[in-house]
């Protein structure tokens, strides 16, 4: 990564909305230094609690439900044509939104006169509009694990850190930055909601993902020692990572929730708190003059946190390499738990395999009252369920799966079909987070 740009900061009292655009933000900066962004937005044409969308109809339509074309082989498995167009469709885009026309010979492509030259990875992933290094956003202040995270992502780029995940995917979305890379579940600490909430809020495409080795350190000021810690400070899912080392190394210090790891190191040496530590990383140290109390405290040493790289625009998907699919589903209303079993099988029927499955309250009605008054009435929890599944939406099996699976669906969304993160295990750079 590159020496991180002026400071990135977005204090978002609301939800962001879908239909913000650039035109409501207002940008500032302050000696030149730090960056901060007001966003406001049109609240007038919502009626779901959370923002989705004008009508219901709306909500289906901008929700990419799966183009009413099935694939009828079973079998093939070309990328061309028809497939990509029906690729395009999930993700919610017009067939217009990616060219796959042939160029004609007499074009010239890549500066060659009169050749047709081959689609390479760089023509499908576009380089910043600003003609400039690729930004990426994220959440946390430089030293955070979810900036090592968009390090590997996107090697080179220019890092912008957002206080929030919501300004994340809002600084995609409004042309701050060009990526956004963010946590979604880490190995003990499970998944981290808020980021699946927000996929489906907001309207970015999953491009890939990441894996990145959590390796914590408990962080304090220089000459002071562990049993003078009297209170631990760090993100929650830090925190939760490193319960039981924490437990032993400092017993009777209070554990307090921070926004993220090296934030929680910067306050620490902002403030010359000489009875506080923070879990963060080694990188944090170096960056805000701490001492290493102690190191490797996570409780599992194979720790490790999957992030998602987030685009405006989805990548075309290939079969080239293993690629995963995320999507995200509701049941028809009184269609009972049997849909679940229905969906889960349409991937079993075709030898998919599913990496994950989350649960989350449905957006729009996450409680159902059921049974008549004569007898009584209950509450029945409504869900939207998040899949992530091992194929890539340029295979038939996959169309066809998501093909039935919208058959049982009240809706359905591809969030992103992406490469999946192969890096293999010994080779992930733990040293440097
Ligand atoms: O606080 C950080 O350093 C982060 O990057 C956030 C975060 C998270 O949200 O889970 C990322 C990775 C680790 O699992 C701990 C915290």
């Amino acid at each position: 990564m590159q020496a991180v740009s002026p400071a990135f900061s977005c204090n978002l009292k609301s939800v962001v909305q879908p239909n913000l655009t650039a035109k409501n933000a207002r940008f500032s900066h302050a000696n030149g230094k730090r960056v901060t962004v007001s966003c406001s937005y049109r609240s007038d044409s919502f009626s779901f609690p959370n923002g989705v969308g004008s009508s219901r109809a709306d909500w289906q339509s901008s929700c990419a439900i799966l183009a009413s074309k099935v694939a009828s082989a079973e079998n093939s498995s070309s990328i061309t044509g028809g497939l990509a167009d029906q690729v395009a469709a999930v993700n919610g885009h017009s067939n217009g939104s990616v060219d796959l026309s042939i160029v004609p010979s007499s074009e010239t492509r890549n500066g060659k006169q009169g050749l047709v030259q081959p689609l390479t990875i760089t023509d499908l992933s576009p380089a910043p509009s600003h003609g400039s290094t690729l930004r990426v956003a994220y959440q946390g202040v430089p030293g955070a694990y979810s900036e090592a995270a968009a390090g590997k992502a996107y090697p080179n780029s220019e890092a912008i850190p957002c206080d929030q995940f919501d300004v994340a995917f809002q600084a995609v979305e409004l042309w701050i930055a060009d990526r956004a890379v963010l946590p979604v579940e880490n190995s003990l600490g499970g998944s981290i909601h808020r980021n699946y909430d927000l996929l489906l809020r907001h309207r970015l495409h999953i491009v890939g993902e990441v894996q990145i080795p959590v390796h914590h350190c408990l962080l304090a000021l220089p000459g002071v020692r562990t049993d003078c810690i009297t209170r631990v400070i760090s993100h929650p899912q830090a925190l939760a990572q490193a319960e039981g080392s924490l437990n032993k190394l400092t017993p009777r210090a209070a554990i307090e929730a921070f926004h993220d790891t090296a934030a929680a190191a910067e306050y620490i040496a902002t403030h010359n708190l000489h009875d506080t530590a923070a879990v963060a990383s080694a990188r944090a140290a170096e960056l805000y003059g701490l001492q290493i109390l102690a190191d490797g405290i996570q409780d599992d040493a194979g720790n490790v946190t999957r992030f998602l790289m987030l685009a405006r625009d989805p990548i075309i998907p290939r079969t080239d390499r293993p690629f995963k699919t995320s999507i995200v589903f509701a049941a028809q209303e009184h269609k009972g738990t049997s849909v679940l079993f229905k969906v889960l099988s349409a991937f079993a029927f075709r030898n998919i395999s599913l990496t994950k499955i989350e649960s989350r309250p449905h957006q729009n009605c996450p409680v159902r009252v059921v049974g008549d008054g004569s007898v009584g009435t209950s509450k029945h929890f409504e869900y939207t369920f998040y899949v992530d599944f091992e194929a890539s939406m340029a295979e038939a099996r996959a169309q066809n799966a998501l093909a039935e699976v919208q058959e049982y669906t009240s809706f359905l969304r591809v969030l992103g079909s992406y490469p999946m993160d192969m890096t293999p295990w010994s080779t992930l750079p733990s040293e440097d987070v």
